[in-house]
């Protein structure tokens, strides 16, 4: 289905076509425990200007929009996840752009990331780092492909906020990359990074959000624990992301192929990324919890981080109201 070029879509993208994956209308659903999780947890229908912007945000889960960047060229992108909101960028990086990140990453120099190497409890297990900024640029191919991921991460701000650029601010591209068995344990993306563009550059993935909702109108409340390990299961709840790699390392040995449940599994190419949000104004979204599962091989990524000391704080739901109202303001 061909639907009508959005005017309103968003900065450096045009939205081409609008298609459904799957179709999920044969899903037998209840809204009735949703509106009672709604009214004992206040939740706020609220938009949410640390969120997605509203083409995106108007995605339902597995439908997905072709945009096109003078960057990228077209991408499409596609709704994975309601709670927190996740999407899959696809071939957003062409072969040439990968293969220069990882040459420019190892050139600068990757440093081990995490602890002590020895210490068994590290949240960062056989991974390095390193950053990309403009300013170190030892080329102008390093300077143009920094920007153009800068400008691109840009255009996933909401529209609301993205002329505020005074509100937030993006960091430089971290660059990693995971030896065998490399993991990172379950975080949020803290320090007021409100929005991740999490880049596959060899096309390995491991990613894990236990908590994320696959599913519209889910009616399983997913209890958040401090033993996600046991309760929840890649492969069938929250979302596994998977690249070239079997999905079966991820998975636990009793779950055969048949019973994955393929809502929660998404697989990513080289190239791919995943783009997802961790916070509303004032608070972080707990549903946003991830991290890298040990990997069987090498595996690298780049990650472009968006972030708001503001809008982030404890006071962050006034500093949004007030760029809500002012922008109702300006459309009026
Ligand atoms: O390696 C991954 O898949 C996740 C990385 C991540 O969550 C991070 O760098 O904050
Ligand atoms: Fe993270």
């Amino acid at each position: 289905m061909i639907g009508k070029p959005s005017t309103a879509f968003f900065l450096g993208l045009t939205s081409l076509k609008r298609q459904s994956f799957h179709e999920i209308s044969s899903l037998k659903v209840t809204n009735s425990i949703a509106n009672e999780v709604e009214k004992i947890f206040n939740v706020d229908p609220k938009e949410n200007l640390l969120g997605p912007p509203k083409s995106l945000e108007s995605l339902k889960i597995n439908e997905s929009i072709i945009a096109r960047n003078s960057f990228s060229g077209d991408i499409t992108i596609q709704r994975l996840s309601r709670d927190p909101d996740i999407f899959l960028l696809k071939s957003v990086l062409s072969p040439e752009v990968t293969t220069s990140i990882k040459l420019f990453a190892q050139e600068q120099g990757l440093k081990i990331a995490g602890t002590r190497k020895s210490d068994e409890n590290s949240i960062r297990k056989n991974s390095h780092l390193t950053w990309l900024d403009k300013v170190d640029a030892t080329s102008d191919r390093y300077f143009e492909i920094v920007k153009n991921m800068e400008d691109l991460a840009v255009t996933f701000v909401h529209e609301a906020l993205r002329s505020q650029s005074e509100m937030y601010d993006l960091e430089s591209l971290q660059v990693a990359k995971y030896d065998q068995e490399g993991k990172f344990d379950f975080h949020h993306d803290d320090y007021g990074r409100f929005a991740t563009v999490l880049y596959y550059l060899n096309g390995v993935g491991g990613t894990y959000f236990p908590y994320a909702q696959t599913r519209e109108n889910n009616d399983i409340i997913s209890l958040r624990n401090l033993d996600i390990e046991k309760t929840h299961i890649p492969g069938k709840d929250g979302l596994l992301i998977v690249g070239k790699e079997d999905p079966k390392h991820y998975i636990h040995s009793e779950l055969t192929g048949e019973e994955f449940d393929s809502a929660s599994i998404a697989y990513i190419e080289p190239g791919d990324a995943v783009l997802f949000y961790n916070y509303r104004p004032g608070e972080k979204i707990e549903n946003s919890l991830h991290g890298s599962l040990p990997v069987p091989c090498e595996k690298w990524i780049a990650t472009n981080w968006i972030r708001s000391e503001k809008l982030t704080s404890s006071f962050g739901h006034l500093y949004a109201d007030q760029i809500l109202s002012e922008g109702l303001g300006l459309y009026m």
